[in-house]
């Protein structure tokens, strides 16, 4: 029993250590525990796992494996930060940074592949033209470039007047080559004298076509789909591949050099007529920035005429010439100057106004027919042209003059008093004389809204802001108050607004003057507003309860007043946008209303009779009455003015002025001397 008992303890040592192995090797499962420890355990095979709890088993494998994937991500992370750890990628910018750099590096790659195709497909012939061009650049450049300083990169050809003053000496030039390179080829105009001048000019208009086509021209700018294109080099490239290019090239050739071999002859320059574009150009420049383009286009038009003639004249010393000159009685004799003689004929002969000497060979009947031809078809068309252009100009005196006519010869046949008569024709004449036309909007309607509202806003916005009523609103709301406002003149004494009338529209004052008027007669002035006042806005801002939107007073045109109108719909439709600006109108409405509203006017009445402190006032005595009692009264109230203008308004002209004030002074002490006279002369009765 007792040689039993170690054995037992040995098995019980061995149970106990048993674990301890199995967890070891569950740490270290490769090596089957840490080497020391298995060492240390035992130098033999390691024992086969124990499984005693096969949960906890599977539990210390796992963690045993994350620690392991740990261990390897850790390494690799010591190669490269971001691989695997999405939540500490680098910000987006550098993830942009790096897409844009590689799509540049494709987009490259891209490009140089297209020039090497490229290369390989390009004529030669647009090889060479850009080579071409490459070096004319090369040459012009810097030339260009400096100028940049004088022109700017680019011209705007509508409105730059540097570049409209330019082409009117390119036009100049054109004119020079076009009228004298025919005359020169056909009258003998050549010879040692003068050939020196004519070779200056030539030159002198040489060198403005050189310039045009090498300064001006590269830097016009012009419209692409809408975009007005400004870039230097795409203004220089549309000049290259237009016809205008071909035009000044061709236009610019030197045949001239031609001379050295043939002697100087202009025929060699015809090519210089080709730039005739150029002076349409011009042309149309000029239309567009004249104050009166008719003008141009009538010169243009005699311009054409005289051209007509000066060609014909060409022609006919030609023919002259080829008959033999003073070989027939239809040819140019050979007295006189040639060119003068020859013109003579040509208006002669073109304007059909015959006296000249008969045609008699087959030649010079032809010629003398086609002469009338050409008069017959090209001539007359050219002289309706001129009567358009002088009819286009005075249009709208003739619409005026028609509508005056018909209105008259109305009145007329409907047998209107000559009184009213003679105010409708003043007042054609005065709008006709202070618009220089008869409705100022018919000529804004066509115009697109936002012409419409830059016009409105230049003449009117400045005006409309210094409006005490409109002080506060909203300035769009201005604005667009300035594009429904209708233009209307009145004659002097007319009546704008009638007391008692419903108020439909308010007013502002252009130009003249209005006056608030009252009284029996309307001979109370209360007050003259000038330009830029309002007025008619009390009732406007009123509603129609208790009657508020009735006109509180009169008002008349003082001298003629040109005024603004603004209907009550037209306001309120633009208030509905701003609401704002409604709540100040109304506010400062309700304010005028009491100020000067039917209401104000019993408020005054009331003092009125406050003031009567000493009782009312006696009867004026009978004979006092007849010496001068109503003359006082009307006198005082031609000089009584009460000023309550909404705006800043003038002060009227019968305001209280010092010689007023002075007058009434005379009078106060005038009466009491009359009825001190009086009470004598009655004392005096009695005794
Ligand atoms: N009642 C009154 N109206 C004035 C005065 N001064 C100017 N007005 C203008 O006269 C206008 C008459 O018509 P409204 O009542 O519509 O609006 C009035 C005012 O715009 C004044 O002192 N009293």
């Amino acid at each position: 029993m007792q040689e039993e008992k170690p054995n037992e303890k040995e098995n019980e040592a061995k149970k106990e250590e048993q674990p301890q192995g199995k967890l070891v090797t569950l740490l270290c499962p490769e090596t089957g525990g840490c080497n020391n420890t298995s060492s240390s355990v035992s130098d033999e095979a390691p024992p086969p796992p124990i499984v005693i709890n096969k949960y906890s088993d599977e539990q210390l494998r796992n963690v045993a494996q994350r620690m392991k994937e740990r261990l390897k991500l850790y390494k690799e992370k010591v190669i490269d930060q971001y691989a695997s750890s999405p939540e500490i990628t680098p910000p987006v910018k550098e993830q942009e940074k790096k897409k844009k750099e590689a799509e540049q590096k494709k987009k490259e790659e891209e490009e140089k592949r297209k020039e090497e195709e490229k290369k390989v497909k390009v004529p030669l012939k647009t090889r060479l033209t850009a080579a071409y061009w490459a070096s004319v650049d090369f040459v012009m450049n810097p030339l260009a470039n400096r100028m940049d300083s004088v022109l700017g990169a680019t011209i705007d050809p509508f409105t730059d007047r540097r570049y409209i003053a330019w082409l009117s000496l390119v036009t100049v030039a054109i004119n020079y080559n076009t009228w004298f390179i025919p005359a020169r080829m056909c009258f003998p105009y050549h010879n040692e004298f003068v050939n020196p001048i004519w070779f200056t000019m030539d030159v002198l208009s040489d060198v403005i076509y050189l310039l045009d086509a090498i300064f001006f021209q590269p830097r016009k700018q012009f419209v692409k789909g809408g975009d007005i294109i400004k870039d230097r080099a795409s203004t220089t490239k549309h000049y290259r591949e237009s016809e205008r290019l071909l035009a000044d090239v061709v236009s610019l050739l030197p045949f001239d050099l031609l001379y050295l071999q043939f002697g100087f002859k202009s025929g060699f320059r015809v090519n210089r007529l080709l730039k005739i574009d150029t002076f349409f150009e011009f042309s149309d420049r000029l239309e567009s920035i004249l104050a009166k383009a008719y003008i141009w286009r009538v010169i243009r038009t005699i311009g054409y005429l005289l051209f007509m003639l000066h060609l014909n004249a060409c022609f006919y010393y030609v023919a002259s010439e080829y008959q033999g000159i003073g070989g027939t009685k239809w040819v140019y004799s050979g007295l006189g100057s040639a060119y003068l003689r020859c013109y003579y004929f040509a208006v002669r002969s073109l304007i059909n106004i015959g006296g000249l000497n008969e045609p008699h060979t087959v030649f010079e009947i032809t010629f003398q027919m086609t002469n009338f031809f050409v008069g017959v078809f090209v001539f007359s068309s050219l002289i309706g042209q001129m009567r358009d252009v002088i009819g286009a100009a005075t249009a709208g005196q003739t619409y005026f003059r028609t509508s005056m006519d018909n209105t008259v010869a109305y009145m007329v046949t409907n047998n209107i008093p000559s009184l009213v008569q003679n105010r409708v024709r003043t007042w054609y004449t005065y709008t006709w004389d202070a618009q220089g036309m008869l409705d100022e909007s018919e000529l804004l309607d066509k115009m697109p809204l936002v012409m419409r509202t830059a016009i409105a806003v230049d003449i009117n916005l400045a005006t409309f802001q210094k409006i005490d009523l409109f002080k506060g609103c909203d300035q769009q709301m201005l604005v667009d108050m300035l594009l429904r406002l209708k233009s209307i003149i009145y004659l002097p004494g007319d009546f704008v607004v009638k007391k008692g009338d419903i108020g439909k529209e308010m007013y502002i004052i252009k130009s003249g003057a209005v006056q608030v008027v009252g009284g029996p007669d309307n001979s109370i002035v209360f007050v003259t507003l000038k330009a830029g006042c309002v007025f008619g806005e009390i009732s406007l801002l009123q509603s129609s309860k208790d009657g508020g939107n009735r006109r509180t007073a009169n008002v008349k045109a003082y001298g003629f007043a040109n005024l603004f109108v603004l209907e009550k719909k037209d306001l309120f439709d633009i208030l509905i946008h701003y609401p704002e600006s409604q709540k100040v109108l109304a506010r400062k409405g309700r304010k005028l209303m009491k100020a000067k509203g039917p209401a104000a006017a019993k408020v005054e009445e009331e003092k009125k009779k406050g003031l009567a402190l000493f009782g009312p006032k006696p009867p004026t005595p009978k004979l006092l009455r007849a010496f001068g009692g109503n003359f006082n009264k009307k006198m005082f109230n031609q000089i009584k003015v009460t000023s309550a203008c909404p705006c800043d308004r003038p002060t009227s002209p019968t305001s209280p002025t010092s010689q007023g004030k002075a007058l009434s002074v005379f009078i106060f002490f005038f009466k009491i001397h009359l009825n001190s006279s009086l009470i004598y002369l009655l004392a005096a009765a009695k005794r």
